[in-house]
């Protein structure tokens, strides 16, 4: 019998070792079963405590399908002023806008980047009617792409979930059904970079963000007093908590902020999607999460809808926008 352990080691997999594309194995560095996921799923937590922020390689996402939207839209940003008019809006209502600083510098300093914002998953007629038809490869690669990291991000929520010990599904319901809402960040070049912040200091406001920095540096996430730098691994996504992440497991898993710096060598694109619950969900921290005596809810209930119109009213504060649902124990 050719066994697979009889060979010291193994250069390259034999044709019958591999599975078509559709049946093959997906994601991660390991295989998704359960004898194998533990670690991962051990790892993602332990990283996730520790910092709030963990990258993924080997995460089955098709090189070639992130650099085809990544291409589509920078793309974008290279359009003519003109073309790209029709599109600025700080009207957060508009399912596709274009538009620069951000909506939250209070007609304050600006911030170095442009961005557009809309949804991008499901690929429904609603959401991609919205997305911008001159730009030939933008809509088939966006296709793709948010197929691809909605397939992963229910992975990670599912090795999450393991991980805390919580049922495998139960983050992949309601939590994370919502429409899919994607940030691309474009930073030019800056003349002087120890003069500019590229994007405010935030926490993210939904349940997990998986993002696409391609081998530029610029985002820090905060530790302590201290800001680190996440650095690029080519091909990697960048995974982090967003409040209702930090709200669900009573703090376990918390929200980092973080920002983007701005360099003067090369332009910066980060393409960032962001996984929602549906508006309606209720939120409130898992009852596995919870003890009444040890570690009581640190957060009361409310619907996700709720919490968007706080995150706004709030300017993004995190500590102004957790106020309105913490409960005091003290
Ligand atoms: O540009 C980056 O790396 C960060 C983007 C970000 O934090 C966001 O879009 O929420
Ligand atoms: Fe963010």
């Amino acid at each position: 019998m050719e066994l697979l352990s009889n060979a010291l080691a193994h250069r390259s997999v034999p044709d019958r070792y591999g599975f078509p594309p559709d049946k093959g194995p997906v994601l991660l560095a390991h295989d998704h079963s359960p004898d194998v996921a533990f670690p991962v799923a051990a790892e993602i937590i332990r990283a996730g405590k520790e910092f709030g922020f963990f990258q993924v390689v080997n995460h089955g996402v098709e090189e070639g399908v992130v650099r085809g939207f990544r291409e589509a839209a920078a793309g974008f940003f290279a359009m003519l002023a003109e073309d790209k008019l029709p599109y600025c809006s700080y009207d957060m209502s508009k399912r596709f806008r274009l538009a620069t600083s951000t909506f939250y510098d209070s007609g304050e300093t600006r911030y170095w980047h442009d961005y557009i914002k809309f949804r991008g998953y499901p690929a429904s007629n609603q959401n991609a009617r919205h997305w911008p038809s001159k730009l030939v490869n933008f809509t088939p690669s966006l296709v793709e792409y948010s197929a691809a990291v909605h397939e992963l991000a229910q992975t990670i929520l599912c090795l999450i979930a393991e991980g805390l010990g919580l049922d495998g599904t139960f983050f992949t319901g309601n939590l994370s059904r919502g429409d899919t809402h994607m940030s691309i960040n474009y930073y030019p070049p800056c003349p002087d970079p120890t003069l500019t912040m590229g994007l405010l200091a935030h926490c993210d406001r939904h349940l997990l963000t998986v993002l696409s920095q391609a081998d530029v540096a610029g985002l820090q996430a905060r530790h302590g007093e201290r800001w680190l730098l996440v650095h690029p691994i080519p091909g990697a996504f960048v995974v982090n908590f967003g409040h209702q992440m930090e709200i669900v497991t009573n703090r376990v898993l918390a929200s980092m902020e973080h920002r983007a710096v701005t360099n003067s060598a090369a332009a910066r694109m980060s393409v960032a999607t962001h996984v929602h619950p549906t508006d309606g969900c209720r939120i409130r921290p898992a009852s596995e999460m919870v003890d009444e005596a040890m570690n009581p809810a640190r957060y009361r209930e409310f619907a996700f809808r709720e919490f968007m119109e706080a995150y706004d009213a709030a300017d993004a504060s995190r500590e102004e926008v957790l106020q309105s649902f913490m409960i005091n124990h003290d």
